[in-house]
C-alpha cells in the first residue's frame, strides 16, 4: 500500500500495549451506512482479537489502518487475490510497482490480505466454513475500523451450466443445492435459515460495466452454492460417486431451468452474512467449463489464468468508476478525468 496517495502508510497503526481498544461515537455521522455487528456481546469485550487475521483492538490501531477502506474484494486464492491488489495499485496510480505491498496477515498462514488506497483484497479459501471464519472477523474489522458506505464483491471461479466457459456470470440470486435462496446454518443444534438476498442494482450495474469488455460474455443468473466440489456437484470424478451419469445430468438441467448458471462454493453464506451485517455485496465468479459437457478441468493453464483475470478486471473498473477515476460510463464532458495525488 506504500505510495498510494488513499493509504494511511505511516501512520502509527500498532498501538503500544497500554492502550483501550479503539471506540467511537458512530451518531455523529448522519448519512453515512456504517457497518455494524449483529452480536450484542461484542461491545462488552474490552478487546477483540482477530484471531485468523494476526489483529487485535488493543495491537493494532483498525480505525487508522483500515477506516478509509470503501470496497473489500474476497476470493479462495490468496495468489488472486494479491495478483488483484497489484492490479488496484496500478489502476489507482499508486507508486512504484506495488511489489514492496505487504501481506496485513502475514502473522497467520490462514488468509492474506493486501490494502491498495480505500480497496482491501483478501483470500477465503475454499467452502462456507473458510469463508465464513474470515467474513466473521472481516466484518468485526471494519465495525471496529468504523467503516461506512462499504461494498464487498467475491471475485471467483466457477462451473458454469449450458453456457460457454470462460463467460463471467455476475450473481442475481444465491441458492442451495435445493436451488433455494437461503444458507441453512447449523447453529449449535439448530438450524438457522437465512436470506441470501444480494444487492440487484449493483448487480445491474456491474452488467453495465461488463459492456466495456466485449472479448469475453457476460450475464447475470443465479448461482448455487455447495458444500463439496466433487459429489456436492454431481461430478462423476470423484473418490466417490454415488449416483449414475443420467441423475447428474437430470440434477445440472434442473439446475439450469431454475435459473442457475454457475455453481461455487461459498455465495450463499458470503450473501447472508453481509446481508445481515448492512454491507452491499456483489458476487462475480468466472465459469472454467460447461458442467453439461463434463466434469475435469481440461483447459490449459494460460487460458485459466486468463479467464480468472476476468472478474477482476470488471470489479477493477467499477470501482475506479465509483471512485470518479474513470471516463465510462457516462463521459462526463464537463469533468476532466480525475487523477489522484500520489
Ligand atoms: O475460485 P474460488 O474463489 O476459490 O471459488 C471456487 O473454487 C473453489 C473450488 O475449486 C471453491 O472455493 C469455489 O467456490
Ligand atoms: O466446477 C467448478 C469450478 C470451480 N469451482 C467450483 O466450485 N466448481
Amino acid at each position: 500500500m506504500s505510495g498510494c496517495p488513499l493509504s494511511v502508510e505511516g501512520m502509527a497503526s500498532v498501538l503500544p500495549a497500554s492502550n483501550k481498544s479503539m471506540k467511537s461515537d458512530r451518531n455523529t455521522n448522519v448519512g453515512k451506512k456504517f457497518v455494524h455487528v449483529q452480536n450484542p456481546y461484542l461491545d462488552l469485550m474490552d478487546e477483540d482479537i482477530l484471531y485468523h487475521f494476526a489483529l487485535g483492538t488493543k495491537t493494532h490501531n483498525l480505525p487508522v489502518m483500515f477506516g478509509d477502506v470503501k470496497f473489500v474484494c474476497v476470493g479462495g486464492s490468496s495468489n488472486r487475490m494479491k495478483a488483484f491488489a497489484l492490479r488496484m495499485h496500478k489502476e489507482l496510480g499508486c507508486e512504484g510497482d506495488g511489489e514492496e505491498m505487504k501481506d496485513i496477515c502475514a502473522g497467520t498462514d490462514r488468509f492474506c490480505m493486501y490494502k491498495t488506497g480505500p480497496v482491501l483484497s483478501i483470500s477465503h479459501g475454499m467452502g462456507v466454513p473458510s469463508i465464513s471464519v474470515m467474513l466473521h472477523e472481516l466484518i468485526k474489522l471494519l465495525y471496529h475500523a468504523q467503516c461506512c458506505d462499504v461494498t464487498i464483491f467475491r471475485i471467483g471461479t466457477s462451473g458454469g451450466i449450458g453456457i460457454e466457459p470462460g463467460s463471467v456470470v455476475i450473481t442475481d440470486t444465491a441458492v442451495d443445492s435445493f436451488f433455494k435462496p437461503r444458507f441453512e446454518q447449523v447453529i449449535m443444534d439448530s438450524i438457522v435459515t437465512r436470506s441470501t438476498e444480494l444487492d440487484r442494482d449493483l448487480a445491474e450495474e456491474l452488467f453495465t460495466c461488463s459492456k466495456d469488455f466485449p472479448h469475453f460474455p457476460t450475464l447475470i443468473g443465479h448461482t448455487m452454492c455447495t458444500d463439496d466440489f466433487y459429489e456436492g456437484q454431481g461430478r462423476l470424478d470423484g473418490a466417490l460417486c454415488s449416483y449414475s451419469r443420467e441423475k447428474k445430468l437430470d440434477y445440472l438441467k434442473r439446475a439450469y431451468k431454475a435459473g442457475v448458471r454457475n455453481i461455487e462454493m461459498e455465495c450463499t453464506v458470503f450473501a447472508a452474512i453481509c446481508g445481515r451485517c448492512g454491507i452491499k455485496a456483489g458476487v462475480v465468479c468466472v465459469t472454467l467449463l460447461n458442467r453439461l459437457e463434463g466434469d475435469q478441468i481440461t483447459t490449459p493453464h494460460d487460458v485459466l489464468v486468463e479467464y480468472q483475470q476476468r472478474p477482476q478486471l470488471l470489479i477493477a473498473t467499477f470501482i475506479k468508476q465509483q471512485l470518479g477515476l474513470c471516463r465510462t460510463p457516462p463521459p462526463a464532458p464537463a469533468s476532466p478525468e480525475r487523477t489522484l495525488q500520489c
